[in-house]
């Protein structure tokens, strides 16, 4: 990894030590100090890469705690319905055998919906997908185009493509040496991703700063919108909340990071994950059947989904669970131990030693999941699986210290998604002989993806007919 020896295991009866829930265990860091993720201020704030273990624990503590409380989770189901029902909305307007880009839809979806439940801005990144269907030239990135001189830029929209550059920037800062950010074909970019982080700060800032003056004036209570006189409950308010009277001078810089991290770890995940499971229930029609019917039995055929309902979903579960299992979107996860020596797997490792724990190649081996290749979920769905297999044979979402902070967040939110999409529509890939288009940045992220968006009513009309 970058370089430096990694050493992989694949064997979950190794991973004890590593993915232990201590709070003093040895395997409290996942990378090694880089010079890139400094650059982004990422070494010591916020979690994925934070190195500095005190501050780790402090910012991990308000991560947690902000997605947590009851209010805020009911809200997060309040918010994907709304974002779901202006995605049913474009998706009732495609034509009839167009071929649209799932990947796009999907990164828009989660980004809007990102934004409604972090702080409320309103991205607009569905209508711009959609705009792009109808206008194929229209692009915010460049300003040639006369249609786009007439769009004024919303600050929700602003805010959406700095983030969009900081991720590029995350790519580019961790993967390129240091060594050459001073060549002259590379120094006007590095200075280019120097300038989005200031303007990116500087955004967050102001948005932190009147959330905070909003929330002396107003009155606390559950809010999903900012038109009552309440203060609207969303990851941003938890998070001003939490780190209140605890830090000064440095809570701005936790919330700022804390809220990028949350886009940035939330988005590319669970645009993945969805697609994986299209694709899986397209190939298995079946599977599909049983999902849809399980939504139909809990939910009716409209009604918006509630936090209640999520555990009732145990088919659609067993799907997610399924799919992740095959398409892990973190197929490795990385541990860095201390500067002690250590013994692990039987053998003593110097101190300072990278660890890879291939999730990939362990929720594959057939001893602990028969015939793997095969998607099956009632792997999942009958008898108690836990039971069935070793202890870190199924781990999409790590172990430990580190382990996820977002699982409960990203299975609720695809569980809704799906009990919303489901209902209305089935897809109908474009490219049955396609394999899912796979491409491995910071995590393993799906690229284009092209499906047919059925309306359910017309494919049971079609299938009956059949
Ligand atoms: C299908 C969706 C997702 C999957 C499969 C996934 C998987 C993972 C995995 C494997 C890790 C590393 C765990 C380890 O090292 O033990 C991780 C870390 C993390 N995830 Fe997720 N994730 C998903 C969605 C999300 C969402 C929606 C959020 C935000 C709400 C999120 C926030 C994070 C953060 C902040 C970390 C770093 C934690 C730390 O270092 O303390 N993830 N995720």
């Amino acid at each position: 990894m970058f370089g430096y020896r990694t050493i992989v295991l694949a064997n979950p009866k190794d991973l004890k030590d590593l993915f232990s829930p201590k709070v003093d265990s040895p395997f409290l860091r996942r990378i090694p100090p880089f010079k890139g993720i400094k650059a982004l201020g990422m070494e010591s704030d916020g979690l994925l890469f934070n190195n500095d273990v005190p501050k780790w624990k402090n910012n991990r503590k308000y991560f947690s705690q902000s997605l947590s409380p009851p209010s805020f989770i009911k809200l997060s189901a309040i918010y994907t319905n709304q974002a779901c029902e202006e995605l049913v909305g474009y998706w009732n307007d495609l034509k009839q055998n167009e071929i649209v880009k799932l990947d796009e839809w999907f990164r828009s979806f989660t980004s809007d919906m990102m934004g409604l439940v972090v702080s409320g801005i309103k991205e607009n990144s569905m209508q711009l997908t959609n705009d792009k269907r109808i206008k194929p030239k229209y692009s915010l990135k460049s300003k040639e185009n006369e249609e786009e001189k007439e769009h004024e830029i919303t600050s929700g929209e602003r805010y959406r493509n700095l983030r969009s550059e900081y991720s590029d920037a995350l790519g580019f800062l961790v993967f390129v040496p240091p060594f050459l950010w001073n060549f002259p074909i590379i120094k006007p970019k590095v200075e280019h991703y120097k300038n989005v982080l200031k303007e990116l700060g500087n955004f967050e800032l102001e948005l932190i700063e009147k959330r905070k003056n909003t929330m002396k004036q107003r009155q606390p209570g559950i809010n999903s919108d900012n038109s009552s006189g309440k203060i609207r409950d969303d990851f941003l308010t938890m998070l001003i909340k939490s780190t209140e009277n605890e830090m000064s001078t440095e809570d701005a810089d936790v919330i700022k990071q804390n809220i990028r991290e949350m886009f940035g770890a939330g988005i590319a995940t669970t645009t993945s994950t969805l697609c994986a499971i299209v694709h899986c229930l397209a190939k298995h029609p079946e599977v599909e059947k049983r999902m849809v019917d399980e939504l139909f039995q809990v939910l009716g055929p409209d009604r918006d989904v509630r936090v209640e309902d999520f555990d009732q979903l145990k088919f659609t579960e067993a799907i997610i669970n399924e799919t992740i299992r095959l398409n892990p979107v973190v197929p490795l996860v990385h541990r860095y131990s201390t500067d002690t020596e250590l013994e692990i797997a039987g053998h003593r490792f110097p101190p300072n030693t990278i660890f890879g724990i291939n999730l990939a190649h362990i929720q594959r081996n057939p001893k602990y999941f028969p015939n793997p290749e095969k998607f099956d979920p009632d792997r999942f769905y009958t008898g108690d699986w836990k039971k069935r297999s070793p202890q870190y044979a199924f781990s999409p979402f790590g172990h430990g210290m580190r382990s996820c902070p977002g699982k409960h967040f990203a299975m609720a939110e695809i569980k809704a998604i799906l009990a919303n999409i489901y209902r209305k529509f089935t897809f109908k890939l474009a490219y049955p002989n396609k394999p899912l288009p796979w491409r491995y940045t910071v995590v393993n992220e799906i690229g284009t993806f092209e499906v047919y968006v059925v309306p359910r009513e017309k494919s049971i009309l079609s299938n009956s007919a059949a």
